[in-house]
């Protein structure tokens, strides 16, 4: 079957790599159960894709369907530092991208591949708006927990108090969930957070929540059993987790990575079962030099091997490129590799790697549950803080090294030593393990084919489709003339300023 004859899905990210990856790999299971998927996200981000990663100007075959990209300029020249701050560029975001999408999905339409869906991640909720003054229906894949999800939305309807500036200490106690202390509750949340701009993007997002059919979920049911039945009859969710396992179509090469990733496999190969430490703080965390320091005597005194991930800082973040202690490296010597960037999958899946010192966004959590990973948690904001709790209480399988940036607290070397060698010997070690590979095995079921992730993708695709059918009858056209039919559509609902649509060239199919 050829691509033009597949319903056609649009996915639309906000550019930072812990919401790509997990909206790319959704975008790779809806193409491998028969779906045309076109991925866009600002072009700045697209640079940065293409030059690190497997993708380009064609369509990639997934399973039974297709994935393509298309990027969208945001309005600012390359070199704009601006970008860094967002509480500049979400705004610009939204004024551009509630122009450029429409102009995109014309465009799609002229061609032959008019748009059925849209699904967006958080922080750009005005992608709903984009799709329901389209009359398009809209997908959100909530890209946390169901817990983190939970904590929004009863903040959001103020139905329980939370931390505020007269009782900051407060505890929050939620249907189904554990009693959090107040500096488990999602950071951006705290009156104090440094990033209120995050606090006004998510809330943004949950004033649009009747706007999306379905929200999908990077969970699944055995992780967050109580709380996903809870929030199911007040939301439409469907839990579609762990994304990043994809058995219809594992040999799938596209990936979104911003940076390439170091060849480290190798080294890993080269050492004993079970007898390195894995060391990431994500794409956005950046620690202090004093704190780094620490770490970096912890794990000298605490005699792993370890594999340290330390990126580079942006230009204009404003952060100080950290340095490792002076003669860190010759005392490391072969016992330890400093990375910029790490195939971080295939690191948690390698049998040398006993544990993971994790920041504890929510892919990493995922991906250290599913890949059978002990972790010892280092959270520093956000939904960081909570995820911190579970994996260490609820899902126990980790030991806490830290509570969080807001305490401000330096964690000193002796601390981190005590916490490797309680993460990788011990009776601790050993439960931890045990606790990670049950998670792991309930996280390969429900991806399987008829596993509730599995039957929550297929009964998405599905639904798309009959909607598929719903937005061509309702503009009276088929399939195959529906394209230039949206296209007036878009032309006429007064959301954009339409200038005369850029022609894509034509797709090549490669395998
Ligand atoms: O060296 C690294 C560090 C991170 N990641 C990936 O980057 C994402 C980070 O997302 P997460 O939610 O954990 O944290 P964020 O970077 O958004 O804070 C995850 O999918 C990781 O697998 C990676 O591939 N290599
Ligand atoms: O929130 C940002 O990134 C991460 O997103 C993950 C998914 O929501 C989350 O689990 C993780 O904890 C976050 O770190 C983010 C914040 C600020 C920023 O400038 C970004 O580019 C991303």
């Amino acid at each position: 079957m050829g691509s033009e004859a597949l319903v056609h899905v649009l996915l639309v990210s906000f550019p930072g790599q812990g919401h790509v990856n997990p909206l790319l790999r959704l975008g790779k299971r809806l193409a491998s159960k028969g779906l045309l998927v076109t991925f866009t996200t600002p072009e700045s981000i697209g640079k940065a894709m293409r030059k690190a990663s497997n993708i380009g100007e064609e369509l990639s075959p997934v399973g039974d369907g297709f994935i393509r990209f298309e990027f969208f300029e945001d309005g600012w020249d390359e070199d704009e530092t601006r970008r860094q701050d967002l509480d500049q560029y979400l705004p610009q975001l939204e004024k551009v991208g509630k122009v450029l999408i429409p102009e995109m999905i014309r465009r799609n339409a002229e061609q032959g591949r008019p748009i059925s869906c849209l699904i967006n991640n958080p922080f750009i909720p005005w992608v709903s708006d984009v799709a329901d003054s389209l009359g398009l229906p809209s997908a959100m894949l909530w890209v946390q927990s169901c817990a983190c999800f939970t904590s929004y939305y009863y903040y959001y309807h103020g139905l329980v108090p939370f931390p505020s500036e007269t009782a900051m200490e407060i505890d929050v106690q939620l249907p189904c969930m554990p009693l959090l202390k107040h500096d488990e509750v999602p950071s951006f949340l705290y009156p104090t957070t440094p990033y209120p701009f995050l606090r006004r993007a998510i809330m943004g997002q949950y004033k649009n929540l009747d706007k999306p059919f379905c929200i999908l979920m990077d969970t699944f049911q055995e992780l967050e059993h109580e709380i996903i039945e809870y929030m199911s009859k007040i939301s439409p969710i469907k839990t579609v987790g762990p994304l990043f396992k994809n058995p219809k179509a594992p040999n799938a090469t596209v990936k979104g990575d911003f940076m390439k990733a170091d060849d480290c496999v190798g080294w890993l190969d080269s050492k004993p079962a079970s007898s390195i430490v894995y060391v990431s703080f994500g794409s956005v965390v950046y620690l202090k030099q004093d704190q780094w320091d620490e770490i970096a005597y912890g794990l000298l005194n605490s005699g792993v091997n370890f594999l340290w991930v330390m990126k580079p800082p942006h230009k204009d973040s404003g952060y100080e490129v950290l340095k490792m202690p002076e003669g860190f490296l010759e005392k490391a010597g072969d016992r330890g590799k400093v990375v910029q960037w790490s195939p971080q999958e295939q690191v948690l899946a390698h049998p040398s790697v006993a544990c993971f010192v994790t920041h504890c966004g929510w892919n990493s959590t995922m991906e250290a549950l599913t890949s059978g990973m002990p972790v010892v948690a280092f959270p520093q904001w956000g939904d960081q803080v909570t995820d911190a709790k579970y994996l260490v209480d609820v899902f126990k399988v980790g030991v806490r090294m830290c509570r969080g940036e807001a305490e401000n607290k330096l964690i000193t070397r002796d601390v981190v030593e005590q916490c490797l060698r309680e993460a990788t010997s011990g009776p601790k070690a050993e439960e931890m393990k045990q606790n990670a590979k049950k998670w792991s095995a309930a996280a390969e079921a429900v991806v399987a084919e008829g596993g509730s992730s599995d039957r929550n993708i297929q009964a998405f695709v599905d639904e798309v489709k009959r909607r598929s059918l719903e937005v061509l009858a309702a503009s009276g056209k088929s399939t195959a003339n529906g394209g230039a039919d949206l296209a007036n559509k878009v032309a006429g609902n007064g959301v954009a300023e339409l200038g005369e649509p850029k022609v894509n060239g034509e797709l090549k199919v490669v395998s």
